[in-house]
């Protein structure tokens, strides 16, 4: 259906005959499905990507008793668990083309989705269920609890004291909460553990959520803790998929042109990748191989890549992109000078810290990155980008600095994405317009991007993101001259003199 369609059909079970003549539908039997996953934090990017592969194999007639249960954890969650709930948790993906073309498809993997501030007992009932075989975690970086400098479970945090201390009947408000009461409650009924699966954006994200989560069990009761480390089993994975935010323009452009009216759909690249290790309890899991998951022993060349390349690639174009006057992630890419630079940051630096994988062509991965970042249709804000810094610099960026300062590698590239970081949390633009800057450590970055008046390197002093960087006169020699420039000559002629 090519011109706009006038007449609009709501989504939800009892229209998806209808729905299905205008875009495609599950073809399996929802009614029958048994429930297996619950996943929390279901956001953008679990709906395009888990979401999507576990439907995928229900089309083939597999995975029917891996229907997935969502979890929404934080207030914020309240409209998904709206939305959800007025289309029986159907939702549409919409996979964008460069070429301007659309794909849209209905997902019908998720059956349920519970709004955990108000349906908590619910929520850990569910948990304790042992149809419940993989708990899967989209959760953000920040929703680990990793001290960024020692990486030990960091419990200063009122979520988690109140979990530790939860009197009888009260309900826990985190996810580590949530995930260990349930196993305490197996755990003492006799029900083997779940899988703990994480999909989150972190260097061996399965042993991170092993680590944080037995020390979090660790604090509440020892003997919990030995039991979730021995019989839990946590498989690490590599995800991706550019998940930009949906926006009303986004809802509008499917019903105008699909005819399908959905509160909630989500947009995406093309590209797709899960790359996962076969590390489940007992060794039940859906058979994601079927449709083109990666199932290996060992994903860390995978992530590093992914998060290297990829990730701290974005963090290298948002800043700056930012400070040039860019609002989206294709323009910046699409700018010859950023591209450049990025180009340089990915091949010079990131590059030399990753171990080869055979038969992947890295220089082709490099500019196929390059080609994901300029796809017009996704309309990626660099806001999304540079939102949570303090979550995302430290983990993707920053262990390429001390990799390649101990091989006595040049870091230029890098410290110039920190200095431009630090340029942005001056939270003034080139133009003198305020910058919102979003991150869970505001004030704190805030404060140290101010005091650089006085002292340049005010904003490196921080040794919780960025231990002894400060002392490294091979990061701070290019970072005082990165931000020197951005301060005198603006991003896009500091661009100019740093790439040549
Ligand atoms: N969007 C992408 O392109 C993409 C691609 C690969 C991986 N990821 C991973 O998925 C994560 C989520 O991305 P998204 O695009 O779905 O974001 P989103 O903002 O659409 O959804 C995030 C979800 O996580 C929940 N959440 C946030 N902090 C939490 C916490 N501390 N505890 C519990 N729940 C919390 C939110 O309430 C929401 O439900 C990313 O942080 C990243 O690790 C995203
Ligand atoms: O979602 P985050 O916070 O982990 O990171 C922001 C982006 O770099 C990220 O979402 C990418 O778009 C994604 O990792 C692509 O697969």
């Amino acid at each position: 259906m090519s011109a706009a369609t006038t007449a609009r059909t709501p989504l939800r079970q009892d229209t998806l005959a209808q729905v299905g003549e205008r875009v495609p539908v599950p073809t399996y039997d929802r009614g029958a499905l048994r429930h297996g996953i619950a996943h929390l934090g279901v956001g953008g990017f679990h709906r395009a990507h888990q979401a999507m592969y576990l439907d995928e194999l229900m089309n083939r007639g597999e995975a029917l008793d891996w229907a997935i249960t969502g979890v929404g954890l934080m207030p914020g969650d309240a409209r998904m668990a709206e939305a959800m709930a007025a289309q029986d948790c159907l939702y549409t993906v919409v996979v964008k083309h460069p070429d301007g073309s659309r794909e849209p498809r209905v997902v019908g993997s998720m059956v349920d989705y519970l709004f955990a501030p108000e349906r908590g007992a619910e929520v850990l009932d569910l948990l304790a269920d042992p149809a419940t075989r993989i708990v899967s975690l989209t959760v953000t970086e920040g929703g680990y609890h990793v001290h960024q400098v020692t990486g030990e479970l960091d419990a200063d945090d009122d979520g988690l004291r109140h979990d530790l201390a939860l009197a009888d009947g009260e309900l826990p408000v985190t996810a580590f909460g949530y995930v260990v009461e349930a196993l305490a409650r197996r755990r003492a009924a006799g029900t083997a553990p779940f899988t703990v699966m994480s999909c989150d954006n972190i260097q061996g994200n399965g042993h991170v959520a092993s680590r944080m989560l037995t020390a979090f069990a660790r604090l509440r009761d020892p003997a919990l803790a030995d039991w979730i480390a021995a019989e839990v089993r946590f498989p690490n994975s590599m995800v991706d998929r550019i998940t930009p935010v949906t926006t009303p323009e986004d809802r509008e452009d499917l019903a105008a042109h699909s005819g399908v009216a959905d509160a909630w759909p989500v947009v995406c690249e093309p590209f797709t990748q899960w790359v996962l290790e076969d590390d489940f309890v007992g060794g039940d899991r859906p058979a994601l191989e079927d449709v083109d998951v990666q199932v290996v022993p060992d994903v860390t060349p995978y992530e590093l890549m992914k998060l290297r390349l990829l990730n701290a690639g974005h963090q290298a174009l948002a800043y700056l992109g930012v400070l040039a006057g860019y609002t989206y992630a294709h323009e910046a890419a699409a700018d010859p000078l950023l591209e450049r630079y990025l180009l340089g940051y990915m091949e010079q630096e990131a590059s030399p810290t990753l171990a080869p994988l055979p038969g992947l062509d890295l220089d082709a991965y490099r500019h196929r990155l390059i080609e994901r970042f300029a796809n017009p249709e996704i309309r990626d804000t660099l806001a999304r980008l540079c939102a949570e810094s303090s979550d995302r610099i430290p983990k993707w960026l920053l262990p390429v600095v001390r990799e390649r300062l101990a091989a006595g590698g040049e870091v230029r590239h890098a410290a110039l994405t920190v200095a431009a970081w630090s340029r942005y949390a001056e939270a003034v633009d080139e133009q003198g317009q305020p910058i919102e800057v979003v991150d869970r450590r505001r004030d704190a970055v805030l404060a140290r991007a101010r005091a650089q008046a006085e002292d340049p390197l005010a904003f490196l002093r921080d040794p919780d993101l960025f231990g002894d960087l400060v002392d490294e006169p091979g990061f701070t020699g290019p970072y005082l001259e990165a931000r020197a420039l951005l301060h005198q000559v603006g991003a896009k002629e500091t661009l100019r003199r740093w790439v040549g």
